[in-house]
């Protein structure tokens, strides 16, 4: 499929809609929806999150990630053992954090409430987007879920130069020749948020790389690895990427709609006809594999989903 399909949350009982999504997330594990009612807090968590990357880097280094506290501001972060073009912010849901490992910028008063906002409407749309997911696979018990408390949002900024000092970069894993290096997500679905700048691309089955372009008024949907195994493969995670940006910064805002923290991950019976793909794995240590990873190259690729596959 070479393109990413708008599905209308209003109108999903129209001709064709279940289809274009089951063909999308077949070929490629991308599309859009529309109507899908978040506008209000997208508008305002943009606003918050367009001041708070415009704030000296000094000032949001008092709030960054690191191994301890893994939520945050970071700027040097590693996908595919490559340093990528972006800062980040990252943070669980404000309304039960009950880690406390949130790190607010002091000096941004309305900034949590945005984010967490953001993060509740999100979390209402993912709910819809799973319900789609099982109606286009024919799932009718023993549902998949997600769950918001387990679930992450992050800012995303990708600026034009790398906004290390010469010192900085001489000390750091050196960048590689994407903002962001293709990967796969490893919850469930992730719905993101783009500016209209453009530089998100899939991998579809058929065409290779092909544009996720900006469309104003949508939101991104692109499967994760958990999907993948659950459906037994008939959906793809969706390999992804962010070309650098020659022009002008870019910002997206991703949700990731995760599974509950002791979930179990495997193919669903009616899914699997007893042929399952993978072994069933446990959610929390197939993430805690994975974000190892983040802050030192390890020297190997991190923890895919290939691993718990029944060969
Ligand atoms: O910036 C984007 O469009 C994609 C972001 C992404 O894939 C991620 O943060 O996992
Ligand atoms: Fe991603």
């Amino acid at each position: 499929m070479k393109k990413v399909p708008i599905i209308d949350l209003r109108a999903v009982d129209e001709p064709g809609q279940i289809a274009a999504l089951d063909a999308a997330c077949r070929d490629h594990g991308f599309f859009l929806v529309s109507g899908h009612g978040a506008d209000d807090a997208i508008g305002r968590m943009w606003q918050q999150a367009s001041d708070f990357f415009s704030r000296p880097r000094s000032e949001l280094r008092k709030i960054e990630r690191t191994a301890e506290k893994p939520l945050g501001y970071f700027d040097r972060e590693l996908t595919k053992r490559k340093r990528d073009l972006k800062q980040v912010f990252d943070f669980t849901r404000p309304l039960t954090d009950e880690s406390g490992y949130n790190q607010w910028p002091e000096e941004m008063a309305a900034f949590r409430q945005g984010m967490s906002d953001y993060h509740e409407a999100m979390g209402t749309v993912a709910v819809q987007v799973m319900a789609l997911l099982h109606r286009a696979l024919g799932i009718d018990a023993e549902p998949m879920c997600g769950d918001p408390d387990t679930s992450t949002a992050r800012l995303n900024y990708y600026p034009v130069d790398d906004p290390l000092s010469g010192e900085e970069q001489a000390i750091n894993t050196e960048l590689g020749d994407m903002a962001l290096h293709h990967h796969t997500d490893p919850g469930l679905v992730t719905l993101l948020v783009q500016d209209d700048t453009g530089g998100l691309q899939t991998l579809s089955t058929d065409h290779g790389w092909i544009d996720v372009p900006p469309r104003e008024g949508t939101i991104i949907v692109n499967l994760g690895d958990s999907v993948q195994a659950w459906s037994n493969d008939i959906y793809k995670a969706a390999v992804h990427r962010v070309l650098p940006m020659t022009e002008r910064a870019r910002m997206s805002t991703p949700y990731f709609y995760h599974p509950a923290r002791d979930a179990i991950i495997e193919p669903h019976p009616q899914l699997a006809l007893g042929q399952p793909h993978y072994r069933p794995f446990s959610w929390r240590e197939f993430i805690q594999n994975r974000v190892d990873d983040n802050y030192a190259d390890q020297g190997k690729e991190d923890t895919q989903v290939s691993k718990y596959r029944i060969a």
